[in-house]
């Protein structure tokens, strides 16, 4: 946790030293106060001096104005460090995710990511907040409060004896009965997150299979687990506070009493009696801020280790130092024994690609076709390398893809994901992601090939129409032909289709095919599909089984050789069977 406070503050250290000088200021004027309301009491009060106690009264005013600016600018400030910290964090938890592979988001999940990158960073903001108030405040009204009530006196200071280890000893037990609530919070957070996401983006899902009441029933289960551990935690807390009350309560009730004795035997002055409750409460009050960091601290840690879970862990996708940018792509691609495992290190889990091997030329179409399942979009995801072979090697242009700049090979594929997903925002801010330069022409010309255009144009905003997040608000097949317009506009050097034509009816399909046709000529095409009107015309088609390429060549040739082909096309409508 220090290290942790210490690398994540350092960027604020001219920052900090203001807000530990701005509380070493308040805490000491806080201090002070009761010294001069005892002077007050024993020496004007008592010698009815109304020009000492005038002139004592506007000190007092005075140090009290000063004490509440530095506190209030200590307060500012400590904010504004706890604030940049927090967005900070979010930063470089963003960051490390950003580049983190479909395996790694996979294997840790969605959910629990997003939440560690708001409720966890949210926690350590607050922790780190009470902790400028604290650190400096607690030491110093509890040492401060100790040299002032000792030099008052001793005999009365025997009250402290019983009441700190009684404070102490109740935030131990307390510590100890929390702990495991805040543990178990943060899990339960995360699968109320899994169980809503899966809700909300899967609401189509839920009605179709009239899956309601059991959705209901999972939902009102984590909540009501998660609103158990907040009550036990509000009672914990709860708890606490009249403990702790009771506890100053006791220590100021013993004090009038022996202080009252005191005084009336002519051992401390009234003023001293009175100085001494505020000093005992500064000692307390500070005992109980050293109990808050400590309650606080557990919950905090767990945040700060799910967050340092996140920025420890390296993507295994990264630029090497010594990767290069070739001057210009032409976009051949070969496979060359490709293995890939999403668990590289367990052998009981098969690799999801085993030894492939083929080349895709540009100018040429080369297509993927086999069951669910068989490692297709696991195939394309090579390329760009959302994920990196386990053995062999893919080349781009004769250079392994693992030697190239990430960000200039992205450059030059264009890829339409198998789910097709747009940002929330304006088409134009969608289409301009391929290529931000892009002329409204271009843009245009992008929407005419996708065959796009049409429906684009029939709405008055035109390029200028909203998208809803994941781009909820168009049908599937319009969602499709917008990513594939989105790749379009980048006009690069490697088309990847990952089933991007399934949401098109048949003509639209072959209408969109043919006009992609001129502006890929010099480009490779990959298509990954299911229909077999989709990929007859490729120039080369690879069938998968069970990660592996079983067959390869021209529909022709495979209506000859590949038996699974012939199962395929056997299995699906006929040209003429689809077009009456
Ligand atoms: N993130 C992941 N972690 C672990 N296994 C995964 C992951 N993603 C996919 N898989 C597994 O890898 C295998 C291949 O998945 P892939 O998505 O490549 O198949 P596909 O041929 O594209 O399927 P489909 O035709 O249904 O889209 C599947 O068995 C799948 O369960």
């Amino acid at each position: 946790m220090t290290g942790f406070l210490r690398r994540v503050l350092s960027p604020y250290r001219g920052l900090l030293i203001l807000v530990i000088l701005l509380q070493l200021g308040q805490s000491f004027l806080t201090m002070y106060l009761p010294t001069i309301n005892s002077r007050v009491i024993d020496y004007g009060v008592a010698n009815a001096d109304a020009a000492y106690i005038m002139h004592q009264g506007i000190l007092m005013l005075g140090i009290a104005l000063i004490q509440f600016l530095l506190s209030t600018l200590a307060g500012i400030f400590g904010a504004k460090v706890a604030l940049m910290t927090g967005r900070d964090l979010r930063e470089q938890v963003y960051e490390k995710l950003i580049h983190f592979s479909r395996r790694m988001i996979g294997s840790m999940g969605a959910p629990t990511l997003i939440t560690r990158a708001t409720n966890d960073v949210q926690q350590v903001i607050q922790f780190i907040t009470f902790l400028f108030t604290a650190i400096i405040a607690a030491p110093m009204m509890f040492i401060g409060g100790l040299v002032l009530a000792l030099s008052q006196s001793v005999k009365l200071s025997v009250v402290l004896l019983v009441t700190i280890p009684l404070l102490l000893g109740v935030s131990v037990v307390f510590l100890k009965l929390i702990l495991p609530y805040y543990r178990e919070q943060q899990t339960k957070i995360d699968e109320m997150n899994t169980v809503l996401r899966d809700q909300i983006s899967g609401i189509r899902v839920v009605k179709a299979f009239t899956k309601e009441q059991g959705e209901k029933e999972r939902f009102e289960r984590i909540n009501g687990d998660l609103s158990r551990i907040n009550t036990s935690i509000g009672k914990i807390t709860g708890l606490m506070q009249p403990i702790f009350t009771l506890t100053m309560s006791f220590a100021n009730i013993s004090l009038i009493w022996l202080g009252g004795r005191m005084a009336g035997n002519g051992q401390v002055q009234i003023g001293q009696v009175i100085g001494f409750v505020t000093y005992i409460s500064f000692i307390l009050t500070a005992t109980l801020m050293a109990s808050m960091i400590f309650i606080m601290l557990p919950r905090a840690e767990v945040s700060v280790t799910r967050i340092e879970e996140i920025l420890n862990s390296e993507s295994e996708i990264q630029d090497r130092e010594d990767a290069f940018l070739p001057e210009q792509f032409r976009g051949e691609i070969c496979f060359e024994h490709v293995t890939y495992s999403y668990a590289p290190d367990n052998e009981q889990v098969e690799p999801v690609l085993k030894d492939i091997s083929f080349c895709a030329q540009p100018g040429k179409t080369t297509a993927i076709i086999g069951s669910t399942g068989c490692g297709k979009t696991t195939l394309l995801d090579m390329i760009p390398r959302l994920a990196d072979v386990t053995e062999g090697t893919v080349f781009v242009d004769g250079m392994d893809v693992r030697k190239l700049l990430r960000h200039e090979l992205d450059q030059a594929i264009g890829m339409v994901p198998q789910k097709a997903f747009l940002f929330s925002g304006t088409l134009e801010d969608n289409l301009r992601d391929g290529k931000p330069d892009a002329t409204q022409e271009e843009l245009w010309e992008a929407l005419s090939i996708a065959q796009a255009k049409e429906f684009v144009e029939k709405n008055e905003r035109g390029l200028k129409m909203k998208i809803s997040e994941g781009g909820t608000n168009f049908s599937g097949g319009q969602r499709q032909r917008l990513a594939i317009a989105r790749a379009i506009v980048r006009r690069p050097s490697i088309y990847l289709f990952d089933d991007s034509f399934s949401a098109l009816d048949y003509r639209t399909d072959q209408e969109l095919r043919r006009a992609l046709k001129p502006v890929t000529q010099n480009a490779a095409v990959i298509i990954v599909a299911q229909r077999i009107s989709t990929i007859k015309d490729a120039d080369q088609i690879l069938v998968m089984n069970q990660g592996r390429i079983e067959a390869v060549g021209t529909h022709e040739e495979l209506m000859q050789s590949s038996r699974t082909y012939q199962e395929i096309v056997a299995s699906q409508p006929t040209d003429k069977e689809v077009a009456s």
